[in-house]
């Protein structure tokens, strides 16, 4: 006796956003994902989006009792024979697959709502440990995740969760003194995140919307004040040897760390920047691979920052994120690292996978950004 998989007893979710990219995730769910599922013969539950932000409050409030359920269906009674000789054995793991019929920012919410809906429970422990596993069906605009993992259709997203392989979708923290979240695709400050928050009026274009806003952006170009740290390991690109070479911190910063209890940074930069992010996925979207070496598994975050350059460099790089190539380019800085903190002296914006969170001026208002390692957080794997 053993296990019985997920499929055979308890359904997977279909999570459908119907506002995605041009709004065709409903058409896509009837004609070619559930169509695909019935012949598959996969039960299923289907969660549809009515509004922004339902997905995250739907798995706040619902993942204890989804949790509960998958457990309970796991779970095998033994009869020893005698009267009172019956025994439950609970499971200590279980996969909870979810289809995601919408984009990025669908997975963000997801993601961010069942963290948040089993935090400070017990509903994830060493002694029960359930694994998330996500088939990202691409009806978003910018698709980061799916396009990173080279997924070319929706048809090819469904025959990956048929194949069923995954490999792990690794997160970002991102904390600020009053909040905290997780990132899926990309952190910006900037270029970038103007963009994205300008890009909500284009939405009718569908991937175009990103390219009319960059555009509306680089004609009124603006430098953005900051200062970037970077702490423990890193890896800056090196133009001459073309690799990514390991960042010793200097000998004065480690004696200082020595000496405090505050870990020193091993490597600054000084900003202003003109563009920012800090990413886990190598695409934003099909054509546009602004961090080439970016891993959706790895435990780095890749980090591309443009300081106070002018429209020519910026277009100059754009010309260019379609190959990577822009990594060689001089204004490029390109490092890969594990903790990281952002600080303003003025209060900015920052986007995170299209979400928007206000900056506070100094060092109050410090966003802190690490790659997760816990083993309750990082419980999410996807299809690939
Ligand atoms: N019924 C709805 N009406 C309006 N907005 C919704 C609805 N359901 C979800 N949303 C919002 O839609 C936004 C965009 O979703 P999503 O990221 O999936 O698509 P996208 O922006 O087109 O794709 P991508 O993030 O891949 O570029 C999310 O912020 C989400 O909160």
């Amino acid at each position: 006796m053993g296990i019985l998989p997920t499929s055979d007893k308890f359904p997977l979710l279909v999570v459908l956003n119907p506002h995605s990219g041009r709004k065709q995730s409903l058409e896509t769910w009837e004609n070619t994902v559930k169509p695909a599922l019935n012949n598959a013969k996969k039960p299923f539950r289907l969660i549809e989006s009515n509004t922004q932000g339902y997905v995250i409050s739907y798995f706040v409030d619902n993942i204890k009792p989804i949790i509960t359920d998958l457990a309970q269906s796991l779970s095998i009674v033994t009869t020893s024979g005698a009267a009172d000789g019956e025994t439950i054995v609970y499971p200590t793991s279980a996969k909870l697959q979810i289809i995601v019929l919408g984009g990025d920012g669908t997975v963000h919410e997801i993601v961010n709502g069942i963290l948040k809906g089993v935090e400070g429970t017990g509903f994830v422990t060493d002694v029960f440990r359930p694994e998330v596993e996500l088939s990202v069906i691409p009806t978003g605009t910018g698709n980061a995740i799916s396009t990173s993992l080279g997924v070319t259709s929706v048809q090819d997203a469904v025959d990956r969760f048929i194949a069923g392989k995954t490999v792990p979708l690794r997160l970002m923290s991102v904390t600020s003194q009053n909040s905290q979240l997780y990132t899926v695709v990309v952190n910006s400050y900037g270029l970038h995140c103007a963009t994205v928050y300008d890009s909500e009026e284009f939405r009718h274009l569908g991937n175009d919307r990103f390219r009319q806003a960059a555009m509306k952006n680089v004609e009124n170009l603006k430098q953005y004040e900051g200062k970037l740290s970077f702490f423990g390991p890193a890896q800056r690109y090196n133009r001459t040897s073309t690799s990514l070479v390991e960042t010793v911190p200097a000998v004065s910063n480690i004696a200082q760390a020595d000496n405090k209890n505050t870990a020193a940074a091993t490597l600054t930069l000084p900003g202003p920047f003109t563009y920012l992010l800090i990413s886990k996925q190598a695409s934003l979207e099909p054509g546009f691979t602004p961090t080439p070496f970016a891993k959706t598994s790895d435990d780095w975050m890749d980090v591309l920052a443009v300081q106070n350059v002018g429209q020519a460099e910026i277009m100059q790089m754009f010309g260019s994120t379609a190959t990577g190539t822009h990594v060689n380019l001089e204004h490029v800085e390109y490092i890969k690292a594990k903790v990281i903190e952002l600080e303003t002296p003025t209060q900015g914006r920052l986007c995170i996978d299209g979400e928007f969170l206000t900056i506070e001026a100094g060092p109050e208002g410090k966003i802190r950004f690490e790659v997760t390692s816990d083993p309750n957080i990082q419980i999410f794997h996807i299809f690939a």
